[in-house]
């Protein structure tokens, strides 16, 4: 496996930036819109599902869409920032929830089971021990520190996480997947994830934070303070994106940046899930500003700051359901809309076929 980085860099500010990604085909990207264009439908008529077809299309360099075999990586990790009351419990208790989706019987799971997609769990940093043996460990850390009161990881744990995230993804590859989805479990990550996301783009912590694993209207606002003190007292500076991940971040965000490094190398198209992905994003193009033509966004989160980050990335989500879960749900729901441009692709007949020709 490819060392993303030696100890000594991890004192740089950008020091993953040394891995290729892989190029985008412009040419498989025109001669998918123009087999879409010769379909029995008026053209660009199937509009965002074509937009997606052409992004598939640019990053695989073909427009014969490989997408039977996909697997939702799920990383598990839990956040010492819960004990300051900004979640649904005070307590880390993500090795509960976690151990419900290695079981098979979470959310993610029964539309996973629907839309043919292979679930594979990792304990990246949870707090407690789990009863199953069907998470993968890989723990880091029992969860990241308070970081009210200190940094929530090291600048080595988090150059970890990264490697971790790469290593799980490269190997994903390496077991045929064509698809990677991304998905996390998190107790406390919408505060993680809305501090990245308020440093990285500037933006007041009021215009990002929500509510979360759905918090009372009260708890709600101690949360943003919370995450304004957290900001005054780490400083996390948006120059140094390893050093905003060791402050405030966690190490399931970690992990899904080395993944959306890993699939962007290997011309896999990565499908992110909601607002934790969408922090993450943020920092991997803090490493390499080109990765999102390799991330598609699956759905715009319910959580406040997440139309901001998409625009940012200049990403446009593929669906707008209001959802909020995270484990890879809404990525795993937009699975759905690649089988159906897949099937257009496969079945349809061509203006061709028909004799029919556009007068104009
Ligand atoms: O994916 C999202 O946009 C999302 C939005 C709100 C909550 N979540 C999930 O809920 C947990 C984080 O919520 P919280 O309130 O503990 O920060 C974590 O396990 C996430 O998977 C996920
Ligand atoms: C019940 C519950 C399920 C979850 N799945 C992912 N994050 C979660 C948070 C909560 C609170």
């Amino acid at each position: 496996m490819t060392k993303l980085l030696t100890k000594k860099a991890t004192k740089m500010q950008k020091p993953f930036d040394q891995i290729q990604l892989h190029a985008i085909s412009k040419a498989a990207q025109a001669e998918m819109q123009d087999k879409l264009d010769n379909l029995s439908k008026p053209i660009k008529g199937l509009g965002q599902l074509e937009r997606l077809a052409d992004k598939l299309a640019g990053i695989q360099e073909t427009t014969d869409l490989k997408i039977d075999q996909r697997i939702c990586l799920i990383y598990c990790a839990d956040h010492g920032i819960v004990s300051e009351a900004v979640s649904a419990t005070s307590e880390p208790l993500s090795n509960v929830l976690s151990a419900n989706v290695a079981e098979g019987h979470a959310c993610v799971n029964a539309l996973a089971m629907r839309n043919r997609c292979e679930v594979k769990v990792f304990d990246i940093g949870l707090a407690g021990n789990y009863q199953t043996t069907k998470m993968v460990d890989e723990k880091i850390q029992r969860g990241t520190k308070n970081m009210l009161t200190s940094d929530a990881m090291s600048r080595q744990d988090a150059v970890k996480s990264i490697q971790t995230g790469y290593d799980n993804a490269k190997q994903a590859i390496a077991d045929g997947n064509q698809l990677l989805l991304l998905g996390e479990v998190g107790l406390g990550n919408t505060s993680a994830s809305s501090a990245i996301v308020s440093t990285m783009l500037a933006l007041p912590v009021d215009d990002v934070v929500d509510k979360g694993s759905d918090i009372s209207v009260k708890q709600f606002e101690h949360k943003k303070q919370v995450i304004k003190d957290i900001l005054a007292a780490r400083q996390p500076d948006k120059t140094d994106p390893l050093g905003v991940l060791s402050k405030v971040g966690g190490f399931e965000i970690g992990a899904t940046v080395g993944t959306m490094i890993a699939g962007a190398e290997a011309g896999v198209p990565v499908i992110m899930d909601g607002f934790i992905s969408d922090a993450a994003a943020v920092l991997a193009k803090a490493f390499y500003p080109d990765i999102t033509d390799h991330l598609i966004a699956s759905h715009l989160s319910g959580e406040k700051g997440a139309q901001r980050v998409l625009d940012y990335l200049d990403l446009k989500p593929l669906l707008q359901l209001g959802m909020a879960v995270g484990e890879g749900s809404g990525a795993v729901v937009a699975l759905a809309l690649i089988d159906d441009i897949q099937s257009v692709l496969v079945n349809m007949n061509t203006l061709q076929d028909l004799n029919f020709e556009y007068e104009n």
